[in-house]
């Protein structure tokens, strides 16, 4: 029975290690994996003969993907033991008073929830990073990690020759939610978690990717041939006074402890604030300060003795699985949504989780009137994470993905190598012809004022509009018989409409709603195309030549001109006047202004506006009153008294409008002309 036990223990956490390090995809929540993970030790020390000489228990699980080159560490990178009990953190602290001897001093620190990584230092300049592998040897993604601002390339003060220092790449939440937030904008499947889309990152191929993505880094063990100081702390902030980013003692990110009323304090704050974090961690790590108490404690084969890793319960939550809705969004991807019990979970009522795609109702293998677990990390969507299958109703039954569109019957499709089911009726579709109305007219796009979504939806239903041409032949009298419109909201809506014509060509762009060109994208497109009608003629080697577009992206704008819907629907906004070139400004730019802070006070032969958005255009910043700081006023007519006091006092230089021009190096002006043959040539050519 034991034996039987220890051995599908041994394969699922097998399996699972292979999910989480190298698919960077588990299918169990760490605590369901820790939980096994104990089990299986506690069976090994009692039936020690039925254990497997490389189980789980003994070593650290490998994350190597064999497509970066090999690197044997020179200090093997282990685990830590870890526990979800402040009473093994007691018995821990407690434990190391005794066998050493008196009140030993333990520093408290975040466990930060990403990828470990090693960075080897030569001479002050950063010459390898590896991740920790299966512990003996990792892969080297030294390109990647340059691209982390945060991880110094050369550095100062006085460091050791030759030094390794360890930490955790994390990806921050703010640019974690950001970068979903995109890929929803440009019709691409979001990520699940910080730490996952982390460690998918450092093992990307592409590093302007990795670059793009704002991954972080903290630093927590330094390495050398001579210990750097005489405990970790010291060690630390050392590290800091070399130019890398460490914990902060002020920030109560680290902190000293000499009792076990401190170490649980410290425990008590992150446990009770962790939420205010800008990362995601998943518990404390109560680490020996002393190098010398260190060294006499030692290793296990898997993790050192010294140090423990106190684990935070992630909040989670059991409830009802009460139904699956499919949602269909603007490119018609179908997205399984669980609704649940109404339950009290991170301060919030949760009523709704994301279900993701099919395969995951799969793995979790969900039957409606399951009660599931429900979790919310840092993510803005709670998740379900599991099914407590002792409370299986006998009567569930397996959930059935449709096979057809829920919103129009059209049958369903899905891409070779993509989770997402698809309804390919984008021209018939109703919440795919909504949703591409909505993210036309959204902030970053149109920007249409006096319109938002409840409008789109009654202008819809009315009949008024089917597409986002039809917009521009609204009129007033039409829309004023809608309910809660009156002259006022008319007057506006018409007006944000006829304004949306200026609005600059890479956002036109990125408000048609081609997949996979978001903000991003549409901006290199637009910068380096010009035109829409370039891109329009653009070759696929052509599109692919673009920094950062690859082949998915140039096989989608492809397929976009090839519908003869979307073409129609481009000439109709073209006639409306709408801006499918690049205008003047925008292609005017430099790097003259580069690292200078330019005011501009006073009246100018352009728009206010224009010269600030010149200052940004050609890399510099726009500052909003003279300080020592200013490199240059420009000094317009009628400029306050105050302010030219103020200049001449901090000796700050005044150029004229005409002399800043020519600091942009007569560049500007080329430009123009520029524009204008472009102008010239399209003319009469829709497209
Ligand atoms: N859900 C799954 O399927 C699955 C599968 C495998 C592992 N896991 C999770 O991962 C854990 C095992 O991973 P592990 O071996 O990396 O152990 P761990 O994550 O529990 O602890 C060791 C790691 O913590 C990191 N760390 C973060 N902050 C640190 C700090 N301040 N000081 C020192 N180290 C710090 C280091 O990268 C180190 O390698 C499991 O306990 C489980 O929770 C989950
Ligand atoms: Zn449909």
């Amino acid at each position: 029975m034991s034996k039987e036990r220890i051995a599908e223990l041994t394969d699922k956490l097998n399996q699972w290690n292979h999910e989480y390090y190298v698919l960077s995809n588990p299918s169990v929540s760490d605590y369901d994996f820790d939980m096994a993970l104990e089990e299986l030790q506690k069976l090994e020390e009692q039936f020690p003969e039925f254990a497997d000489p490389n189980s789980p228990t003994k070593r650290v699980g490998g994350d190597i993907t064999e497509n970066f080159k090999k690197v044997k560490h020179r200090f093997p990178m282990l685990s830590l033991s870890n526990s979800y009990s402040r009473e093994e953190i007691e018995e821990f602290v407690e434990r190391i008073d005794r066998s050493i001897g008196g009140d030993i001093e333990f520093v408290c620190e975040l466990k930060y929830d990403g990828v470990a990584i090693s960075l080897t230092y030569e001479e002050g300049v950063l010459v390898r990073a590896v991740t920790r592998g299966d512990g003996t040897e990792g892969e080297e993604v030294t390109a990647n990690v340059r691209t982390i601002r945060t991880v110094p390339l050369k550095l100062h003060g006085e460091f050791p020759a030759f030094f390794e220092i360890r930490g955790e790449i994390v990806f921050p939440l703010e640019a974690f939610n950001q970068l979903n937030l995109e890929r929803e904008e440009a019709g691409e499947p979001t990520f699940a978690n910080p730490r996952n889309t982390a460690s998918g990152t450092i093992k990307m191929q592409d590093s302007s990717i990795v670059a793009s993505r704002g991954l972080d880094c903290y630093l927590y063990h330094v390495y050398a041939e001579e210990n750097v100081g005489k405990g970790h702390l010291e060690s630390i902030l050392e590290a800091e006074s070399w130019g890398f980013k460490v914990p902060q003692v002020t920030d109560k990110y680290i902190a000293k402890a000499s009792t076990m009323d401190e170490v649980m304090a410290f425990i008590d704050h992150w446990d009770q604030h962790r939420s205010q974090l800008p990362f995601e961690i998943d518990g404390i790590v109560i680490k020996v300060n002393d190098f010398s108490i260190q060294e006499e404690l030692g290793f296990t084969a898997k993790s050192p003795r010294w140090a423990i890793a106190y684990k935070f319960k992630a909040e989670r939550v059991l409830t009802e699985l009460q139904s699956i809705t499919y949602q269909v969004g603007r490119t018609g991807a179908i997205t399984p949504v669980a609704n649940l019990a109404p339950v009290q979970l991170a301060g919030t009522t949760v009523k709704r989780a994301s279900l993701h795609n099919a395969d995951q109702i799969e793995k979790l293998d969900l039957r409606v009137g399951d009660m599931v677990y429900v979790e919310k990390g840092g993510e803005i969507i709670p998740k379900v994470v599991g099914v407590n299958l002792d409370q299986r109703p006998t009567s569930a039954v397996p959930v059935a993905y449709p096979t057809t569109c829920p919103e129009c019957g059209t049958g369903l499709i899905r891409k070779e190598g993509e989770a997402q089911h698809y309804c390919p009726n984008d021209a018939g579709c109703a919440p795919q012809l909504k949703g591409k109305i909505e993210h036309f007219i959204g902030r970053k796009m149109m920007n249409i004022d006096g319109l938002g979504s409840e409008t789109v939806e009654q202008l819809f239903d009315a009949g008024l509009i089917k597409n986002v041409a039809d917009l521009y032949d609204l009129t007033k009298e039409q829309v004023l018989p809608l309910e809660r419109m009156a002259e006022k909201s008319a007057t506006k809506l018409i007006n944000g409409i006829e304004a949306s014509k200026k609005v600059p060509f890479e956002k036109v762009l990125f408000a048609l709603g081609i997949r996979y060109v978001g903000e991003t994208v549409a901006k290199k497109l637009a910068k380096h195309f010009e035109s829409l009608e370039n891109i329009q003629n653009a070759t696929f080697e052509e599109l692919v030549a673009v920094d950062e577009i690859g082949d998915k992206i140039a096989e989608s704008i492809e397929e976009y001109f090839s519908k003869e819907e979307n073409i129609k629907l481009l000439e109709r906004l073209k006639a409306a006047g709408l801006t499918f070139e690049i205008g003047e400004q925008a292609q005017a730019s430099g790097d003259a202004l580069e690292g200078k802070t330019l005011v501009v006070s006073g009246v100018f032969t352009r728009s206010r506006d224009e010269m600030k958005a010149l200052i940004e255009q050609y890399g510099g910043k726009v500052g909003s009153s003279i300080s020592s700081k200013t490199d240059y006023l420009i000094r317009g007519e009628k400029m306050g008294p105050s302010k030219l006091q103020k200049a001449e006092k901090l000796g700050v230089p005044m150029i004229s409008e005409e002399e800043f021009m020519e600091l942009l190096g007569g560049e500007v002006q080329e430009h123009i002309e520029g524009q204008s043959n472009i102008k010239g040539s399209s003319q009469g050519t829709l497209f």
